[in-house]
């Protein structure tokens, strides 16, 4: 009875529950009316094992510059932040950045000046459409190919009519604002985004290898390895820690909004539901947990000062201080970190119920169910710890909540992992390379059934102006290496 007096008053009208449903809808703010229905899926996650030979593993090897980049991006960005202090790049091969760009087989910069933000350079009607990626509840993402480059992209088309009517017109700006501004390995690279009379666009990199939670799907148990469980989730922590860094809550981690890149790198997407924190606070050096290790960043302190209250996420993946209605901070990243670890290991979220009654009654007041039946994935002691950590209910005592992201790096779970050369490694499941190769080869015959946007003509708001979305950036941003490609 207790339960259904809070759960009514905390969460959503009954109209709007039937999208806690799907598992891969996301929690609309209280005050964000959402739509009755699916979200539509990727149908692309052509996932192949690695062959030394392959295209893949040819285009892994061509990223050896780019192997420091998760560190690199972070180092120089803390290098703006931290005006001067001098960081040491673990494990780099030459320990600077600057050689990076010296390396033969340079492809793109990760640095906080790398990318050139430059009035819009297409139209709508610079794109073909090639097939439907997934439905969003107030847009679609579609494969394009651009006209005069051949190159493909994943183009969200977001219709301003429905964003209007459902209230989601500030998500949609604060989505293209944190695309705009980050430039990181395992975040979502956006190229351009610009407005029509009825549509927004935002033109992606066109990850190949499509949702995570796909791939999961295809694994016998819907599960994997210890191993390369730790090894998705430290590049998620590096995505984290960057976003962290940028003054960014990202509040929807969950293998949906985990894409592959062609590499199997992880890509972070769907960022309308990020919060920023206005201005971003600095980050500050703390000592780390491991006393031979070099100090470490507190990313927490970027951070620090942004407490929101809104009704987001994701179900089986909110955060107790969510459900709870008490504020909640950077923490729920943390949290949803330690559930995607445990979907990782066991195919299952551990406070799933029956309904979302049952499911949030379980975030607040149930232990970690742990799997130990005959044939269940046997998972380390160290695991299991970080697992718990990760999943205290008081956020205070959550491991991230200290220091942010080094608390979690420095976990011993994490001790065989070289953060410096995440981007390096070959992840354990490499998206066979057909689709985009497909893509082209066979273009003739799908532009014959393709829509093309000429129609859509581009529009120029300006700034200031009343219309609602006048505010929205028309660019093109260029990343540098990117010409090289
Ligand atoms: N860059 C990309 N490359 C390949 N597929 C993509 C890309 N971006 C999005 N998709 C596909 O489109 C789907 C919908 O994208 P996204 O989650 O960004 O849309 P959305 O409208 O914000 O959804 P939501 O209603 O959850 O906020 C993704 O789950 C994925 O399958």
């Amino acid at each position: 009875m207790q339960l259904l007096t809070w759960s009514l008053s905390l969460v959503p009208s009954s109209a709007e529950s039937t999208q806690f449903l799907r598992r891969a809808a996301s929690t609309p703010a209280l005050d964000e009316p959402k739509q009755k229905g699916n979200k539509g899926s990727s149908a692309n996650s052509h996932l192949g094992t690695y062959n030394p030979s392959s295209p893949a593993a040819r285009s892994n090897s061509t990223l050896s510059s780019t192997m420091t980049a998760t560190t690199a991006t972070t180092a120089n960005y803390l290098n703006a932040k931290l005006n001067g202090l001098h960081l040491n790049i673990p494990n780099s091969p030459n320990g600077s950045t600057l050689d990076l760009r010296r390396a033969g087989n340079f492809r793109r910069t990760y640095s906080s000046n790398s990318i050139k933000k430059r009035s819009i350079e297409v139209t709508p009607s610079s794109f073909v459409k090639i097939r439907l990626l997934g439905k969003g509840d107030v847009g679609r993402v579609y494969l394009v190919r651009q006209k005069d480059t051949e190159r493909l992209y994943a183009m969200k088309v977001l219709s301003k009519k429905e964003m209007i009517k459902r209230n989601k017109i500030k998500r949609a700006f604060a989505e293209q604002e944190i695309l705009a501004t980050s430039n990181h390995p395992f975040i979502v690279t956006l190229f351009h985004s610009f407005q029509s009379e009825d549509y927004l666009y935002l033109c992606m990199e066109y990850c190949m290898g499509g949702e995570f939670f796909r791939a999961l799907q295809t694994r016998p148990g819907k599960c994997l390895k210890e191993d390369d469980a730790k090894f998705y989730a430290a590049e998620v922590i590096a995505a984290l820690e960057y976003l962290h860094l940028m003054g960014f809550i990202y509040r929807d981690l969950k293998p949906e909004n985990i894409l592959l890149h062609q590499t199997g790198h992880i890509m972070l997407t769907d960022f309308d539901l990020s919060k920023q924190s206005l201005p971003a606070g600095d980050p500050t050096v703390v000592m780390n947990a491991i006393p031979s290790m070099p100090p470490a960043i507190d990313t927490k302190a970027c951070i620090a000062g942004l407490r929101t209250n809104s009704f987001v996420g994701t179900e089986e993946y909110i955060a107790p201080e969510v459900i709870k209605g008490t504020g909640h901070t950077s923490a729920v990243d943390w949290w949803t970190l330690g559930i995607l670890m445990y979907e990782m290991l066991f195919g299952v979220t551990p406070f799933k119920g029956n309904d979302r009654n049952q499911t949030f009654d379980a975030v607040l007041h149930r232990d970690i169910p742990f799997p130990e039946h005959a044939g269940s994935q046997t998972t380390s002691a160290l695991c299991k710890d970080v697992i718990r950590k990760l999943l205290i209910k008081d956020e205070q005592f959550r491991l991230g909540s200290g220091a942010g992201a080094s608390d979690v790096k420095s976990h011993a779970f994490f001790k065989t992992t070289n953060w410096a050369l995440l981007r390096h490694l070959t992840p354990p499941i490499v998206p066979a390379q057909s689709f985009g190769a497909d893509a082209i080869n066979f273009r003739k015959m799908q532009e014959s059934m393709s829509l093309d946007m000429d129609h859509e003509e581009l529009v120029l708001q300006q700034p200031g102006t009343k219309n609602l979305f006048a505010n929205f950036s028309s660019v093109t941003l260029h990343h540098d290496g990117d010409d090289d490609m």
